[in-house]
């Protein structure tokens, strides 16, 4: 018989289940505390309510264990001194959206070699947010996969919907029922209008196909998420970090009654790519918020242990250095967070 179906499929691996993978790596009491305090504070910042701004920082993507609980203990160490100004949480993200082609992060290739072992990778990644949640950190990452909430997002504290998918009405959905505070990043034409939308649809309450905690195919029911927010992440070519492109957005925000603040991201088109540049923009951003500026409720920063990024390719890799965009060092981050801080503490 012909078939007609599945001819571009070369196999289908089932995979381990939601439910027996949070066996495997169970989240504490402690964890789970932590999680819901974090998310609350969140809301707070995003609302005025709580003066502190967030900080997301940490690398592109993760790929070795070791550098990664580094940096999550260098992060601790920092967050103890800036906890007046700033909550830190924690850029963990094992997917990557790609222009076009290449490594698509941890979860999908662990191993950094093409063999795509994805039940390992979703292993790895969930032990790695447990263990930043034992070093007492929050975390961040992006959603990319609908179906990979199930596995983590129990331990997620803030998530991305990134510039790539917030025009995608699955995405949109998919938000209306997360369950932390999801900023939605400007189009990469640097389109805002598209995120506002996108904020706007996941306050509402969707049905769509997905999974359960046991692998089940349902249709879920969403209740909306009403902490949706703007990520300004800049666009083709063009930074939008500046305070004239900040007043844009709020009149934007005021029109269409959306009343959580904004992040910005210091990096992406924001730093033309550019580590280098990253600086400048969180320095514009704390003489914005020392200036009395109310709506600015946090930065993204791409940071690791060591500075700039290296291929994936590379005979042998460097420690602490990214495998995708490029980030700043450890030192840098440091002297960045500390001056935002700084700013925090003057305007408050
Ligand atoms: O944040 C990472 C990248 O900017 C994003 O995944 C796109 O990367 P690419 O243009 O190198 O594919
Ligand atoms: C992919 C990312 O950003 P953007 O969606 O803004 O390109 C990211 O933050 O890793």
């Amino acid at each position: 018989m012909e078939h007609t179906d599945n001819l571009n499929i070369v196999q289908f691996k089932p995979l381990i289940t939601p439910d027996q993978l949070k066996a495997q790596h169970p989240v504490t009491e402690q964890t789970l505390k932590s999680v819901a305090q974090s998310r609350h504070a969140v809301q707070r910042i995003l609302r005025g309510e709580d003066k502190r701004r967030m900080v997301i920082t940490g690398p592109c993507s993760l790929h070795d264990e070791k550098a990664t609980i580094d940096y999550a203990q260098r992060l601790k160490k920092l967050q103890q001194d800036c906890a007046d100004e700033i909550l830190i949480i924690m850029r963990a993200y094992f997917e990557k959206p790609r222009t076009t082609i290449g490594w698509k992060g941890m979860l999908y290739d662990p191993h950094l070699d093409g063999s795509y072992d994805i039940e390992f990778g979703i292993t790895q990644s969930r032990k790695l947010l447990c263990d930043i949640a034992e070093i007492g950190l929050p975390t961040a990452t992006e959603f990319l996969d609908p179906i990979v909430p199930q596995y983590i997002a129990d331990l997620i504290t803030w998530a991305a919907i990134g510039a790539r998918t917030t025009e995608s009405q699955i995405h949109r959905q998919m938000a209306s029922g997360l369950s932390m505070p999801i900023g939605f990043k400007n189009a990469t034409d640097g389109n805002l209008g598209v995120a506002m939308d996108a904020i706007k649809a996941a306050m509402n309450p969707h049905s769509f196909l997905g999974i359960d905690r046991n692998g089940k195919v349902i249709s879920a029911e969403t209740r909306g998420n009403l902490y949706g927010h703007l990520v300004m992440r800049g666009g083709k070519d063009e930074p939008n970090f500046a305070s004239q492109y900040v007043a844009f957005a709020e009149v934007l925000l005021q029109k269409l009654e959306i009343p959580n603040g904004i992040v910005i991201d210091c990096s992406h088109s924001n730093s033309y790519k550019d580590f280098k540049r990253q600086r400048n923009a969180l320095e514009d951003i704390a003489d914005q918020i020392r200036n009395g500026n109310k709506t600015i409720a946090g930065v993204m920063l791409e940071s690791f242990v060591n500075e700039g990024k290296q291929s994936i390719d590379a005979p042998q890799l460097n420690y602490g250095v990214s495998l995708t965009d490029s980030c700043i060092g450890w030192q840098e981050t440091e002297q960045l967070i500390r001056h935002l801080a700084g700013a925090v503490k003057a305007a408050n």
